[in-house]
Formats: structure tokens, C-alpha cells, sequence
């Protein structure tokens, strides 16, 4: 039996009385048994708020100690600090369904399990309660089993075939610490005398009555986790081993972007020391995406993550440009590396000429020869080309210094004598222009800036471009940077290095750092009676120094361009071009990488065929069966540096050796639309000529949930479409508040003119009300008015489609995934035709 109240009509409180004294039995075992678990969830909570009580005080202490009130160094109070911070908001963020389901497991499980089961809120070692993180009591012994364990695995898994060890699983359901309802499978009905009243478990859908309660609950705006209705074929991708690179591709709505995440969480549970010292990089294709889905990891008591969209990748470069995806698709091309390569080796020149450079009126030669020399030396060092600058200059001025010498007969044997007449040199304004001719100093950015206003620097530096490619990527000097631009912004700091000015900034802010910090113990010092003479500020300020600064993990991470995480996720991978890949693999030499994504939900214009191809610039191996063609191993310069896990990166050589291998798993039920609308996108897809990857099923279907309204044929004028297009939406609106409960539920209107369709939504008072967005927040509107990719990878209840077709012109993929955004119901509405393709029948009625 199902004792759910979505999903059991035993739980249904209506129930006459002529129903049986048998029910009435029912209802009791049920009410003995939701008391029996409560009591369990009490005592679970009662250790929750008993560990946060405690790492609660911990932080106060450790904050109240005060920058001098205590031996331990700032540096070292801020790392406690930063440890119990962590640790409390870890334990807040399990609040919510802390124990959502219990193990029964069979006698031969419990002995084969020895020691591992003796959990005290157990049956003899026969129970385990599984929850969102691990409880022990102050005994050690288990209240909680964290849903990650080795042990839990049998929770997601076990099926009647292959019970695991499993006599019964059962969900419990709780809101706001209070059971509300379970739900019982039986796994091994041989096993368990008392199965009656449960339902056998089968080899499909597991919980399914949790799980359905799931999917149809008002969606809110952000993501919730799916830790108590993980499914089989999730769990084997969320517990998989994390090295290397796995893609989890699959059809819409199939949980690509959940399973993602609680692989996360997955892994940070299993691999924690190595996680913990180098956090993890999530990658999304918006920021919209990554507030939709910023809750998750929180809400499993994760919060090492760094969360980014490519365009915010390098700190400092903000992209607030907008371009064409032709060009964006342009940018994102492997040959950038050589072409970008190429564009810094044009900034070392050798004159053709000897050059004269006057100095406090001495003539001196700047010749050919020297500058050959010194740019192979500079060269040969191996560092990139602004911190290379140091040995090239180093080495003209040493010549020039002889030249001097000689020229006005000094004897420049000496060492000081020698760096008296260099600093005169260095400084000489002729001198400076000369030498900055042949190794001319320059910023990422301002040399991408010269390529895309320079047609002809363009055209010598990258002829494998053709003249109308060329013509796209022109653009005027001071233009906004684009999220494009940013991976080749990343591949020029890696080939420049840091420019003189940052190299500068980054010097006078060390100083001054180190100044605070001998201040500061000075301070310490003297208001402690520290250090008996023993200790000098300088000495204690070093030892601060070394405990490094008092950021989270995440903050360092973020701030820091040279950062390299122990794992990168990366969400809507089809979308990413070799150069984003480049950037990434930077970013994670040991390449352990989870890569989300559908080829047939891309927007670009040359859909990738194989993630192979797209995943070529990681330096990939094809996994066996399902992919081709072998990926190639990056071989130019700026290639991502020799494998290391955590904290700042120091190789920048080229990644040699083998390639990396890659898994692709494929996952094929989807949980959020229903049947009918699955269907008429794959229809209409294909209609395109862009059928899906792979093709989903739905977990369930809804009646009326598809509905057109076209005006084609109808001659109307603007005014009237405007009408329609409110219309429509309020109809939409109403009926969401009918299903949901007055202003409950997400609605989108997806549109491909989002602002002009947001101005006429807003003539009316109410969609105007409905789409305010507080903070800003286009999510926390009830109706958000969005254009087809930035609704890439969010779901509302209902949208109202507009101009399909035209979205299935300019981009079939964008198509695709705007019809699959619902999880109730989906509407489209046409001032002209609606897309080839949609199926007729009852299930979608004809249009009006
Ligand atoms: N096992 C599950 N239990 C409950 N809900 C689930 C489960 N798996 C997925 N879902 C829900 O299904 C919806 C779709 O999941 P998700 O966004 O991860 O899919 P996706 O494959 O990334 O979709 P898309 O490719 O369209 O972006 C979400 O609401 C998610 O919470």
C-alpha cells in the first residue's frame, strides 16, 4: 500500500462509514505507525539542533575572542572562525525533510553488515533512517544515515530482483519537522511476514507516489533537491567514481542538471580532503540558471561551490556585450589558440634597421642582432610574454649599458657603476619607445580589442578566416566585451601574464597587507605582553601570513584567475565552444569534470554531432560503443598545465601524456513534462529536421495540457494581437491560480522579442502586477517574460509560447527547449502560423 495522501485513498479523510471497520483498523495502524516515525524524526531533529547549538557557540566563542584577546594568531581564529561558519550554515541548510526514509534490511544483510548497522533508532540493526546528512548521537551511534553512504545505496537501488539486502523501503514524508505521510514498497516479500498493506516493489519508477508528489507540487522559482526521490538509474551516475570526464546527456526534464548536482555532493562526501582544499566550479549557461539552482547544494549542506557562467569566468572582466550567435559560435573555434598565439609573437619585433636612441645626448644603436639575442633568451624562459618582457630588456639594456661605457669612457665594471648608467638607459624616453617596439608590454584585453577594430592586424594574424568572417568579428575599439570574448581573454593572460601595471597593483598591495599585518602584531604584542623580547612583529606577522587570508574557500577561489578546482560541473555543456573548454581545462588539470547536456537542445548554428567533438579541446579519450572518433589531446603553447588538484596553479607547460577518458551516460525518463507536450516537441523537432538525441518518456500526462491559439489567416491588426496575447496569458494565469491556489506556480512567457512582448503583457494591470520581479529577480516573478535561452535548463508550471515557429526558424534546438520548459501546461500562441508539426487529436485542441 501507498500511504501517501497524493497517491493512497486509504489516508482519504472523506471516508463514509459504511467502509469498513477494516479501514478503520487501516487508519490506526497508520496513525500508530506515523507516531512511531515521528518519534524517530523528533529524535533526529533534537541532534540536529543539538550539533548547531554547539558549533553555533563555537562561533560566538571563537568571534568573541576578539583580534587580540586570546595566544591563537588572527590568522589562525579566522580559520576556526571560517570552520564553524561553514559547519552552521552546513547544518542549517538540512532543515528542511532532514529524514525522508527508512531501510528494513534482512537478517543476512544485518550480519554480513556486522558493526555497520547498529544504529540505536534501529530494529535490532534491522533499520536505518536515511536523511540528508549524517547524525550520530553523542554516543557515536548512528541517527541519521547520511543518503550518501555506501550503506544508502540500497535505498535508491534495491529492486524486487535485486533486493540489496532490502526487506522493505519506505518514504516518509514530513513538512516543517512534522510526518505527513509514508509510502511502503516491499523489496523482498519472501522476506517481510507482515507485507500486507505495502506495495511490492517493482523494477521502475521506485517511490513512486513521493516522487509524483514531487513533480506536481507549484514550482517556486528555484530548484529543489531530489535526494529522497532519486531514482536507479540516477544514482549510478550520482555515485560514480569521479575521476575523469562523465557526461550526462539525455532528453529534456530527464534530472540531468539534479543528478549533476548531487554528484556534487556526492563527491564531496567521498573525496572531502581533496574537495575541501580545492572546492568545485559549477558552471551554467546564465546567471538566471545559477540563482535557479543556487539552493541545491546548500540544501545538502554543501557550500564549497563556485558557481560561474563563462562570461564571469576571469575576475575583473565583466561581459555586458550582447553579439549575434554566428559570432558567438566564431569565437568559440579551436583556432583561436594558433591565431592568439600568433597575435602575441607580432608584439616582439626585430627592427629591420639598426634604431638610434639618444640618451642624456650620448648616440647609442639599438641593433638588430642584440634584439634577436635578447628575444631568444626571453624566449627560452618559457614565461609569458609580459613577464619575459624582464629577461629581454634585461639583457638589451646590459648592451646598450656597454655602448655607454664605451661612448663616454667610463669603466662599467663595477656592479653599481653598471646599474647607474642601466637606470639612466631604462628611463631614457627614446630607449623606452625602442624597446617597446620590439616587446611591446600589453592587456588581454586591449590587445583582443585591436584585433576586433583592426581589420588588417585581423586579416595578417588569422588568415584562415574568411573575408565575411572577418567582417562579423569587426567591431569598434571600447565596445562592451561579450561573453565570447572572455575564454580568449583567459587564453591572452595565460600567453601574456600579467600585465606591468597589475604586476604593480599586485606589489603595492602586498606591501601594504604586510604592513597591516606587522602593525597589527605589533599591536598584539604589546596588549598581550607577548613574546618577552623573543618575538618580533615581523616574526609573528609572517607567521599570520602563512595562515593566509580570511576568505572562505569559495571566496579565494572566485577572486582568483589562476585557481584549480578538484572537480568542474558544467551545465548546458552543448553550448560551449573549444576555447571555453580550454578555459576550463585550465581550471582543473587533474580533468575531472561532469558534463551536463543535450546536443539536441543546442542554439547555435553548427550543432555539434558527437560530445567527442565538443568536449575535443579537454583532451579526451571516446568512450567504447557510444562516441567515435578518439578527441584530440591539446598540443599548441597556452594548453592547461600539468595535473595538480587545489589551490593556485603554478605549471603553465602543456598538459603530455595520454588523454583523458570519457564516460557518457544516457538518462531517459522525464520527470518534468508531461507525455503530451514531450511528444509534440519531439514532433515538432523533427519536423525541423532536428529530431532529439534521444527521446524521453514521461513519467506521467495530464489532460489539457497542450492548447494553441493562432490568429494566422485572420489579417489582425496589431492591436488585436495584443489583445489576444493578454488574453491568453490571463486565461493561462487563472487557471494556474484555479489549479494551485490563488498567485501560486511559476508562468514564462517565452518569447524571441522578450521586452516588446514584456510591454505589451504590461498594459495590463494585473500580468503588470504578476510580472513585478522583486530585487530584480525575474524568478521570484510569477510571470517572467524571457526569451528561449535564457529559459534554458528552468521549468515553470505553465508557458505561454509565443511566435513558435519564428523561434524554430532562427534556431530549431532554442525550439525545443522552450516547448519543454512546463511541467503543467503549455500554450502557444501565434499572431502568424504555428510550427509544422504539432499533432492533432484531442489532446490539443484545434486552434481558435
Ligand atoms: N528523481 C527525481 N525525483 C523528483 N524530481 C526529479 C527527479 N529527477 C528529476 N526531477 C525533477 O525533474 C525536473 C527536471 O530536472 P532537471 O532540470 O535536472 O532536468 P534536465 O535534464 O537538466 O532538464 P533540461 O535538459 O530540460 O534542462 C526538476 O524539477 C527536477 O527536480
Amino acid at each position: 500500500m501507498t500511504q501517501h495522501p497524493d497517491t493512497s485513498p486509504a489516508f482519504d479523510d472523506e471516508r463514509t462509514s459504511a467502509e469498513s471497520a477494516e479501514s478503520e483498523s487501516v487508519e490506526s495502524e497508520r496513525a500508530r505507525q506515523v507516531q512511531a516515525e515521528q518519534a524517530i524524526v523528533d529524535t533526529a531533529y533534537g541532534e540536529l539542533d543539538r550539533q548547531l547549538e554547539a558549533a553555533r557557540r563555537a562561533l560566538a566563542r571563537t568571534e568573541a575572542a576578539g583580534a587580540s584577546g586570546t595566544h591563537q594568531s588572527r590568522g589562525e581564529r579566522d580559520a576556526y572562525a571560517a570552520h564553524y561558519a561553514s559547519l552552521v550554515s552546513s547544518l542549517e541548510g538540512v532543515e528542511d525533510r532532514l529524514v525522508f526514509g527508512r531501510m528494513d534490511l534482512s537478517p543476512e544483510a544485518v550480519e554480513a553488515g556486522g558493526a555497520a548497522s547498529n544504529g540505536p533508532v534501529t530494529d535490532g540493526g534491522r533499520r536505518h533512517y536515511v536523511g540528508r546528512a549524517g547524525l550520530q548521537d553523542e554516543r557515536r551511534r548512528e541517527v541519521v544515515l547520511d543518503w550518501r553512504a555506501p550503506l544508502a545505496r540500497a535505498f535508491y537501488q534495491a529492486t524486487a530482483r535485486d533486493p540489496m539486502g532490502l526487506v522493505r523501503r519506505r518514504h516518509i514524508d514530513t513538512r516543517q519537522r512534522r510526518v505527513i505521510g509514508l509510502e511502503d514498497e516491499v523489496i523482498d516479500v519472501q522476506a517481510l511476514g507482515d507485507a500486507a498493506g505495502s506495495r511490492a516493489a517493482v523494477d521502475g519508477l521506485q517511490g513512486e507516489g513521493a516522487l509524483i508528489a514531487a513533480m506536481s507540487a507549484a514550482r517556486d522559482g528555484r530548484m529543489g533537491d531530489i535526494v529522497a526521490t532519486i531514482q536507479a538509474e540516477q544514482d549510478r551516475i550520482v555515485t560514480s567514481d569521479g575521476k575523469g570526464i562523465l557526461v550526462v546527456q539525455g532528453g529534456p526534464g530527464t534530472g540531468k542538471t539534479a543528478v549533476a548536482l548531487h554528484r556534487v555532493a556526492y563527491l564531496f562526501y567521498s573525496e572531502r580532503a581533496r574537495l575541501e582544499r580545492s572546492g568545485v566550479l559549477l558552471v551554467g549557461p546564465s546567471r538566471t540558471f545559477l540563482r535557479y539552482v543556487e539552493q541545491v547544494l546548500p540544501s545538502l549542506g554543501e557550500t564549497g561551490v563556485v558557481a560561474t557562467t563563462i562570461g564571469d569566468l576571469v575576475p575583473g572582466v565583466r561581459a555586458r556585450g550582447t553579439e549575434d550567435p554566428a559570432v558567438h559560435e566564431l569565437k568559440g573555434r579551436a583556432l583561436w589558440t594558433e591565431v592568439l598565439r600568433r597575435a602575441v609573437r607580432d608584439l616582439q619585433r626585430v627592427p629591420a634597421e639598426p634604431r638610434e636612441i639618444v640618451v642624456q645626448g650620448v648616440r647609442l644603436t639599438l641593433r638588430p642582432a642584440d634584439v634577436t639575442e635578447a628575444m631568444s633568451r626571453a624566449r627560452r624562459s618559457g614565461r609569458p610574454h609580459n613577464l619575459a618582457r624582464e629577461t629581454f630588456v634585461l639583457w638589451l639594456l646590459e648592451r646598450l649599458t656597454d655602448q655607454y661605457a664605451r661612448a663616454t669612457r667610463q669603466d662599467a665594471s663595477d656592479a653599481d657603476t653598471r646599474a647607474w648608467i642601466r637606470e639612466d638607459i631604462r628611463t631614457a624616453r627614446d630607449a623606452r619607445r625602442e624597446i617597446n617596439l620590439c616587446w611591446m608590454p600589453t592587456t588581454p584585453v586591449g590587445l583582443l580589442e585591436r584585433l576586433w577594430a583592426r581589420p588588417a592586424l585581423l586579416e595578417r594574424l588569422a588568415p584562415e578566416l574568411t573575408a565575411a568572417e572577418r567582417v562579423l568579428l569587426e567591431r569598434p575599439a571600447g565596445s562592451a566585451l561579450t561573453s565570447a570574448d572572455v575564454p580568449l581573454i583567459d587564453e591572452l593572460s595565460e600567453l601574456l601574464g600579467p600585465s606591468e601595471d597589475a604586476q604593480a597593483q599586485r606589489a603595492r598591495l602586498e606591501a601594504r597587507r604586510r604592513e597591516e599585518l606587522v602593525s597589527y602584531a605589533a599591536q598584539a604584542i604589546a596588549s598581550q605582553d607577548l613574546g618577552d623580547g623573543m618575538v618580533t612583529a615581523e616574526m609573528l606577522a609572517d607567521r599570520m601570513a602563512d595562515t593566509g587570508p580570511s576568505l572562505t574557500l569559495a571566496e579565494r577561489a572566485r577572486s582568483d584567475r589562476t585557481w584549480t578546482y578538484g572537480h568542474v560541473v558544467v551545465d548546458e555543456a552543448q553550448e560551449l565552444g573549444a576555447m571555453a573548454w580550454r578555459a576550463l581545462a585550465r581550471r582543473c588539470p587533474v580533468r575531472s569534470f561532469t558534463v551536463v547536456g543535450d546536443l539536441a537542445q543546442y542554439s547555435g548554428p553548427h550543432a555539434p554531432s558527437s560530445w567527442a567533438e565538443v568536449l575535443s579541446a579537454l583532451g579526451t579519450d571516446a568512450p567504447e560503443g557510444t562516441v567515435g572518433s578518439a578527441g584530440t589531446v591539446p598540443t599548441a603553447s597556452a594548453a592547461p598545465s600539468a595535473p595538480r588538484s587545489g589551490g593556485r596553479r603554478r605549471g603553465r607547460g602543456p598538459r603530455r601524456g595520454g588523454s583523458t577518458p570519457l564516460r557518457e551516460e544516457v538518462l531517459t525518463v522525464c520527470y518534468r513534462t508531461p507525455t503530451t507536450i514531450m511528444a509534440a516537441a519531439e514532433s515538432v523537432a523533427t519536423a525541423l529536421d532536428h529530431p532529439p538525441v534521444y527521446p524521453v518518456s514521461s513519467v506521467r500526462d495530464l489532460e489539457n495540457c497542450l492548447a494553441a491559439t493562432s490568429l494566422s489567416g485572420r489579417d489582425a491588426d496589431d492591436e488585436a494581437w495584443a489583445r489576444v496575447l493578454r488574453e491568453t496569458v490571463l486565461a493561462e494565469s487563472q487557471a494556474l491560480d484555479d489549479r494551485v491556489g490563488a498567485g501560486g506556480g511559476r508562468m514564462a512567457v517565452i518569447a524571441p522579442d522578450p521586452a516588446s512582448v514584456a510591454r505589451l503583457l504590461g498594459q495590463d494591470p494585473v500580468l503588470e502586477a504578476a510580472m513585478q520581479a522583486p530585487g530584480g529577480d525575474v524568478l521570484r516573478a510569477r510571470l517572467a517574460v524571457m526569451s528561449p535561452v535564457t529559459s534554458k535548463g528552468l521549468e515553470f508550471d505553465t508557458v505561454v509560447l509565443v511566435e513558435a515557429a519564428e523561434v524554430g526558424r532562427r534556431s530549431p534546438g532554442d525550439l525545443y527547449v522552450a516547448m519543454t520548459r512546463p511541467t503543467r501546461r503549455l500554450h502557444l500562441v501565434s499572431r502568424h502560423a504555428l510550427p509544422q508539426g504539432l499533432p492533432a487529436g484531442p489532446a490539443f485542441p484545434s486552434a481558435r
